[in-house]
């Protein structure tokens, strides 16, 4: 199985404060990871980095094919599709959720005066409706519930057909049956054999949507333990990135999570 992500030995370092630490991580083409860790803990700059918009300070950092500094970063950003609630707000409030879907054929945000191809158009058509996002399809993208908005988000950023799929938190601030709704087409759309190698961000085991394969703990910059979910997803490697003991269960293919004092 092709890698689609390596990085070896990567640090990043911001006005001198070491974000992330001499990271080691590998995504194959067919795994599906979820990154879990506390505030602060480098989580959006390990996404930034995997989206080619921040530089490895030190280490090589392979995305796809190419490795970051040999390669033309635009030419490789449109094969990786990234949603998160700060690209969101970079959407104009009144353009339509068809548009918001259909620009990012054309890497843009807001909707000029472009002329675009049916077959994009029949494209994202066919991304709303696979987001059950279609009978919104007029609807100004400011006008929307969190919940459609986070769909939309996602339903744009695999307009683009990506070979890597990022997405951070996708499921933050939803009420229980928004939640749920998005995790069973997430669950659906990660368990397809045609999906692309999907990284998920999120703060917490309960929104790890079947279908998902591998975890990554990251805390205070570095690596705590990453692999297969049966194997890295433990009570004891909980304990170590959050620093507190932990009860995990498991029902169905559904994690939880409690301190173990509560
Ligand atoms: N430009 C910067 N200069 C200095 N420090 C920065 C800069 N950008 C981010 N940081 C710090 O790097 C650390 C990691 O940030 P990051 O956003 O990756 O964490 P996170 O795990 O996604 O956090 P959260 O769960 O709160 O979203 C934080 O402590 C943050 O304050």
């Amino acid at each position: 199985m092709p890698t689609v992500l390596d990085l070896e030995d990567v640090s990043v370092v911001r006005n001198g404060n070491r974000i992330l630490n001499d990271i080691n991580w590998k995504v194959e083409a067919d795994q599906r990871w979820v990154i879990l860790g506390p505030n602060g803990a480098g989580k959006t700059t390990l996404l930034q980095l995997a989206s080619a918009m921040v530089h490895p300070s030190s280490g090589t950092a392979q995305i796809l094919d190419s490795r970051m500094g040999r390669v033309d970063v635009f030419e490789l950003r449109p094969r990786v599709g990234f949603a998160s609630s700060a690209m969101a707000k970079r959407f104009p409030a009144d353009e339509t959720v068809l548009n918001v879907v259909l620009t990012a054929a054309y890497s843009v945000t807001g909707r000029w005066n472009e002329q675009y191809d049916e077959i994009d158009l029949r494209r994202a058509q066919r991304v709303l409706a696979e987001w059950r996002l279609d009978h919104l399809e007029e609807r100004r993208f400011g006008s929307l519930s969190d919940g459609e908005q986070k769909r939309v988000q996602i339903a744009r950023s695999v307009m683009t057909d990506p070979e890597l799929l990022l997405l951070d938190e996708p499921a933050a601030s939803l009420d229980l049956g928004a939640r749920e709704e998005l995790l069973q087409l997430l669950g659906g759309y990660a368990s397809a054999p045609s999906a692309p190698a999907i990284v998920m961000v999120t703060h917490h085991v309960e929104e790890i949507p079947r279908g998902f394969t591998h975890v990554l703990l990251i805390s205070k910059a570095s690596v705590v333990a990453a692999g297969p979910l049966q194997d890295a997803l433990t009570a004891e490697n909980l304990e170590a990135t959050f620093g507190l003991p932990i009860v995990l269960s498991e029902t169905d293919g559904r994690y939880a999570a409690r301190a173990a004092s509560v």
